[in-house]
């Protein structure tokens, strides 16, 4: 998949594709409210596990009951690429399962 940076339109077209992202200066960002904080937590460790197998990190911010993550690509020098995108497309994709509000 390309590291190129996506330029600002391919952006937000692309965040209109997903619901509850954003950006957020030079990262795109969602914010996961659980029923509690093991869920919460729980959610963490599946979201870890997609990255691992992406190679593609985010940063993740564990709350009482939410989760808050932000990604861009360090090999684009902190832009933002498909990379972010499809891991944000992933983890929307189990998010549900994990009874996110
Ligand atoms: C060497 C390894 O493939 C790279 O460091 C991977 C790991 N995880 C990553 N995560 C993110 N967000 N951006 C990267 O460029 C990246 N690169």
């Amino acid at each position: 998949m390309p590291t190129e940076p996506l330029s600002q339109k391919e952006i937000e077209d692309r965040l209109r594709e997903l619901p509850g992202w954003s950006q957020e200066g030079d990262r795109i960002a969602r914010t996961y409210r659980l029923d509690g904080h093991f869920a919460a937590t729980a959610l963490v460790v599946h979201i870890a596990r997609i990255q691992e197998e992406l190679n593609h990190h985010s940063d993740l911010l564990l709350g009482y009951n939410t989760v808050n993550l932000t990604v861009n690509t360090h090999a684009a020098g902190g832009a933002i690429t498909e990379h972010d995108f499809e891991l944000a497309h992933r983890v929307e994709a189990v998010a549900a399962g994990h009874g996110v509000r």
